[in-house]
């Protein structure tokens, strides 16, 4: 047990998909594991282990945002030896091409607020993927046909947006999407040797008036768990 996960030793797999919502990952596990087990509840945060093919998966909620990821994470990391890390979220579009139910693959998360920043002092670090997952990643949505984008994100701090100009510089500079958590995952990964990505599909879209009701956001975006479960095994 750890401050914010009550798993036992041993309970955790070395391989743990990520949503934002506890409740996308308890929809994710009864529909993908097999014999997914309730390892966490604590604050809400519902964690599940079971296996897919044969293989041990965790599938566990991040919270909104990087503080409250950055807590899940590095508790996964460090006290329960999390390997594979793979966000599956929310995003909302900046680019015209990328559209609703699309599915994104971050390369590198740009932001200006991760609780990492401070770290670095004057450096701008750049978060990125893990290259063979996000190739593997890549790969299988081909193999798929699922309409896919791999690229820049920016990771926001904020979800109500004050400063419109950043996500226009960042829509400038080709950024496809924006959401809330991959920089300080991909940062965490760097920092201890860990894989990780994200994968994100498209909830609604910044330059339109379009977005998914909430039970879409939790439970119609299989596309991108089957994505991240075969990536995660290549
Ligand atoms: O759907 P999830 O995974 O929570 O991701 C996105 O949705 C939340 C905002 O509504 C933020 O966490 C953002 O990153
Ligand atoms: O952070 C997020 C997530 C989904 N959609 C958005 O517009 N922002």
């Amino acid at each position: 047990m750890t401050f914010h996960i009550g798993a036992k030793p041993g309970e955790i797999a070395e391989t743990v998909l990520m949503p934002g919502d506890p409740y996308r990952a308890r929809w994710a596990a009864q529909k993908y594991l097999e014999n997914p087990v309730l390892v966490n509840e604590v604050r809400g945060m519902l964690g599940f282990t079971g296996t897919w093919r044969g293989h041990r998966v965790t599938i566990h909620g991040s919270g909104m945002g990087m503080p409250s990821l950055s807590i899940y994470a590095n508790e996964l990391i460090k006290d329960y030896g999390a390997q594979t890390l793979i966000r599956i979220g929310s995003a909302g579009a900046l680019q015209h091409h990328v559209n609703v139910r699309d599915v994104v693959l971050a390369q590198a998360a740009s932001t200006i607020g991760s609780p990492s920043r401070t770290i670095f002092r004057e450096v701008n670090f750049a978060p990125v993927a893990d290259f063979g997952l996000l190739s593997a990643a890549a790969k299988v949505a081909a193999a798929r046909g699922i309409t896919t984008h791999v690229g820049g994100i920016l990771s926001s701090d904020t979800f109500y947006d004050e400063r419109p100009d950043l996500g226009e510089q960042l829509q400038r500079h080709g950024c496809l999407c924006v959401e809330m958590e991959a920089a300080e995952l991909y940062t965490l990964a760097a920092r201890y040797q860990r894989r990780a990505l994200a994968v994100l599909t498209i909830s609604d879209h910044i330059l339109r008036d379009e977005a998914l009701p909430a039970s879409d956001r939790e439970t119609s975006f299989g596309a991108m768990v089957e994505i991240a479960l075969e990536a995660a095994f290549a």
